[in-house]
Order: structure tokens, then C-alpha cells, then sequence
């Protein structure tokens, strides 16, 4: 089985928009959590433009199922990791004008910046998980940092299969049995959604838990959340 965490970004983009606190954002995380879903994602930015660190702090007393932040470890991330203490940070190496998070980590460039950064953060106890593309170099430089988990980025696969190209998932098959073998554990996410979700889940193994937001939140608006969570759990089964 793999585990579904909820990106809950989305929710607060639409509570921001009008400046007010409807959605409530935790309100929202209890109810995906009691939906079935076995995690909860955020991806606090520095302009706080959807989630904000406040919200972080708010939701880690109430949840109770898996807690992942992600996000660039600047210093005033890297302090609320640690104040916070989820069980898993997933480190993503955000430009600072990108509307979305758009690149994997070159772990051969930054393998001692991402030891470094890693030992801190599992010193404390939580898990890691670094942001890579589908590239076997990628992993194997990762696999020297000593993080516990990868999290491919599905961009271009989520592209190619929308387009209908053949063999969308087997670069990503590829690095996850190579990451496998590497002693890393491997999560997934961005751009996944009811369409592909199926065909990768099948194409990919080893794969413990995938990340999903805009398309969750999107197809929600039509299915609701409880029955769009549901559909993605049995594809994750
Ligand atoms: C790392 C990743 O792919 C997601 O966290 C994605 O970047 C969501 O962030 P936004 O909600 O800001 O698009
Ligand atoms: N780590 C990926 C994530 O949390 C959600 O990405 P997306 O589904 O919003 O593209």
C-alpha cells in the first residue's frame, strides 16, 4: 500500500484570498484525515501566499496522522521544522520567484549543504525526504547525503502521460528500483491526480507515499473530498 498525504495548500490559498478564516485550514486537515487520508502535506513559501507558518504550528497539535512539511531549508524554515517536529521535512530547492516548486535537487552539487542540513533535522528525530528528478545520478548522489527517503518529481511524468507518450513512468520505475537498492525509501508528488495516479501507482514499486494537492483539491470541487479521497485510496491500495 502507499500512503496518501494531502497537500492542503490549495485550501489555504482559497481561506487567503479573502483575508478571513473560511476555510478553515485545520477544520479542512481533520476532515481529510478522517476521510481516510494518512498524511498531511504543507509547503509553507517565504511570502506565506497559501500556507503560513502560523498554520503550521496550528495543525501539528490537532493531527494524527503523518505531518510532512516541505520546503527550501532557509533558516526560518529550518527553525520551524524543528520548533514543529513533524514526522517527516521534505527538503525542495525553491527559486525564489517560482510560482510552483519546478526542480529537483542536484544532489552531487549540494551533497555536503544536504548532509549538513539532513544530519540537523534527524538529530531531532524526523525523517527526511529530498525533492529529485528522475535521473539515477540524481539518486545516487542522494543516497551520500544519508537522507532517509527521495521524493521524485512527477512533473514530466504527469506531462508525457497527459500527452499520451508511451513508457511515461519508467524512468521513474528505473530510479525507484535503483533508489530501492540504494537503501532509500521513496515517496512521490506534483502534478499527480485521478487521471495518472492508477498508472503510476502500477508502473512504480516501492513507492511509500505520494504527495497530492491542486489536482485533489480541483477534483474535489466536483466529486467532494471525501469521495475524491476515497477513489485515490484504492488506487493506492
Ligand atoms: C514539492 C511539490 O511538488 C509541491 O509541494 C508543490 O510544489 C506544491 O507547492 P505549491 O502549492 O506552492 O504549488
Ligand atoms: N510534494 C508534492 C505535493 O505536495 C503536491 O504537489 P501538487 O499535487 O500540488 O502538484
Amino acid at each position: 500500500m502507499t500512503k496518501l498525504s494531502v497537500n492542503i495548500n490549495k485550501i489555504a490559498t482559497l481561506r487567503n484570498a479573502r483575508g478571513g478564516d473560511v476555510p478553515n485550514v485545520v477544520e479542512a486537515a481533520r476532515k481529510i484525515e478522517s476521510f481516510g487520508a494518512q498524511g498531511i502535506t504543507v509547503h509553507p513559501r517565504p511570502d506565506e501566499r497559501h500556507i503560513r507558518y502560523q498554520d503550521v504550528r496550528d495543525l501539528k497539535p490537532v493531527l494524527t496522522t503523518e505531518f510532512n512539511i516541505e520546503g527550501k531549508p532557509i533558516q526560518q524554515f529550518t527553525n520551524l521544522v524543528l520548533e514543529v517536529k513533524p514526522a517527516q521535512v521534505t527538503l525542495v530547492p525553491d527559486a525564489e520567484d517560482a510560482i510552483t516548486s519546478n526542480a529537483g535537487w542536484d544532489t552531487i552539487k549540494y551533497e555536503s549543504y544536504l548532509k549538513e542540513v539532513i544530519s540537523e533535522f534527524q538529530k531531532h528525530g524526523i525523517r527526511t525526504s529530498i525533492f529529485v528528478d528522475a535521473d539515477k545520478k540524481m539518486i545516487e548522489g542522494a543516497a551520500k547525503t544519508g537522507t532517509d527517503r527521495i521524493e521524485l518529481y512527477t512533473e514530466q511524468f504527469a506531462t508525457d502521460f497527459a500527452k499520451g507518450k508511451e513508457d511515461s513512468a519508467k524512468a521513474y520505475a528505473e530510479c525507484a528500483g535503483l533508489a530501492h537498492e540504494l537503501g532509500l525509501e521513496i515517496n512521490a508528488g506534483h502534478d499527480l491526480s485521478l487521471d495518472n495516479i492508477e498508472y503510476f501507482k502500477k508502473a512504480v514499486p516501492h513507492l511509500a507515499e505520494v504527495s497530492i494537492g491542486h489536482a485533489l483539491i480541483s477534483e474535489a470541487l466536483f466529486m467532494g473530498l471525501e469521495k475524491t479521497i476515497q477513489q485515490y485510496l484504492k488506487f493506492l491500495k
